[in-house]
């Protein structure tokens, strides 16, 4: 197939990207490079630079079998700084991809939607049928996304898919040997942050919280391998059905406590990593992790990596080497 790949110069979209052209597709990247790096873009993809408002113009008349949409603002506390920025960005754009879409004659699509847009669970693990009460903006955005998607399977045919990932983790090392990881600015994500201690870029780890109704008193999350969840998109896209929307948790269905990621750390990397304790993060739900059973028994999608110190052995071994 030929595929346009959105964000795909960031840290999830330019390991997809490089698992799409490993499996014999071709691949453009549309990236604006605004929280991206061109040299992620993996060697084989076309690259275009620029905004996904501006998408007619690459999918025009050339033939796109596919899309698969990671462009996007995404940090929680910026969008409840700036809320606009989000919707523009995140509902704005993709509107203007989805027409684009429609218009080029372009039928599937797959998107990365997020636990976020699930808010405070009810119950653990989460699924599909959970109720959608996102607490930030960035969640709000991604749930808009994921309603337009499904009327526009209803109304234009479009066979489209969500995935909604929790906390993804690691590094991916490609059959080439090129080694990717991931480097935001500013990095909100935990994982990195405890490994810039240990690198020496940060002093200490601010440990946003210790007094949430958890057995250590700190939040748990699901991490999920960026490679496992990197190998979803490959059989979402062919499952994409016209006139179909599928929603999918992707998560390893194993929930890690903040204490035990920074024991892990310490365990990988030898060092003491010390802790400064903070207040708590606004907006931190106690604890979220999925139920992937839906993927699993549809598209026959498990973890290989489910296991915590694998995915920061991971990391930590691309920020060394
Ligand atoms: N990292 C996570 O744990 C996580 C969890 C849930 C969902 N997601 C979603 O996954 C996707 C990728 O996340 P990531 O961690 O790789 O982020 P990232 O910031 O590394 O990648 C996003 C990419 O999109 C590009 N981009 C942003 N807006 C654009 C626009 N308007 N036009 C063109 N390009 C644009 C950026 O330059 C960047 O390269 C996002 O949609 C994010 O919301 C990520
Ligand atoms: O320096 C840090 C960074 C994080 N944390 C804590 O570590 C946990 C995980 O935080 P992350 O920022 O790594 O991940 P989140 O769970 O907040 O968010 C991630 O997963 C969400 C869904 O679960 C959304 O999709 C979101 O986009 C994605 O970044 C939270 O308790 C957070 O407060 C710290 O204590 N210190």
């Amino acid at each position: 197939m030929k595929l346009l790949v959105t964000g795909g110069a960031g840290y999830i979209g330019s390991v997809v990207a490089a698992q799409f052209l490993e499996a014999g597709h071709e691949v453009v990247v549309l990236d604006d490079l605004s929280t991206g790096h061109a040299d992620a873009v993996p060697t084989g993809a076309g690259f275009v630079e620029g905004s996904i408002t501006d998408a007619g113009a690459v999918l025009r008349g050339a033939g796109f079998d596919g899309v698969v949409h990671f462009a996007a603002k995404s940090l929680v506390g910026e969008s409840v700084a700036n809320p606009g920025l989000y919707w523009e960005s995140n509902l704005g754009g993709t509107l203007a991809l989805l027409e684009a879409m429609r218009l080029a004659g372009v039928r599937r699509i797959v998107f990365s939607s997020t636990a976020a847009t699930y808010g405070e669970p009810e119950r653990t693990p989460m699924r599909e049928t959970d109720p959608t009460r996102p607490t930030s903006p960035y969640g709000a955005t991604k749930l808009a996304v994921d309603t337009t998607l499904t009327v526009y399977a209803r109304l234009h045919g479009l066979g489209a898919t969500s995935l909604r990932y929790f906390n993804v983790a690691g590094a991916y090392t490609a059959p080439d040997g090129r080694v990717y990881r991931e480097r935001h600015s500013p990095e909100t994500h935990l994982i990195p942050n405890v490994l810039a201690v240990a690198l020496g870029t940060r002093d200490s780890l601010s440990l946003f919280g210790d007094d949430y109704p958890t057995p250590d008193g700190t939040c748990i999350r699901d991490y999920i391998h960026i490679a496992d969840l990197a190998r979803a998109h490959l059989l979402a896209l062919d499952a994409c059905q016209e006139g179909r929307h599928a929603i999918y948790n992707l998560g390893s269905g194993t929930g890690f406590s903040n204490q035990e990621v920074i024991a892990a750390c310490r365990e990988v990397t030898g060092h003491p990593i010390p802790v400064t304790l903070a207040p708590r993060r606004p907006g931190d739900p106690a604890v979220l992790v999925a139920s992937a059973e839906r993927i699993q028994d549809e598209l026959g999608w498990k973890p290989d990596r489910p296991d915590l110190h694998t995915m920061v052995a991971d990391a930590w071994s691309a920020l060394t080497s």
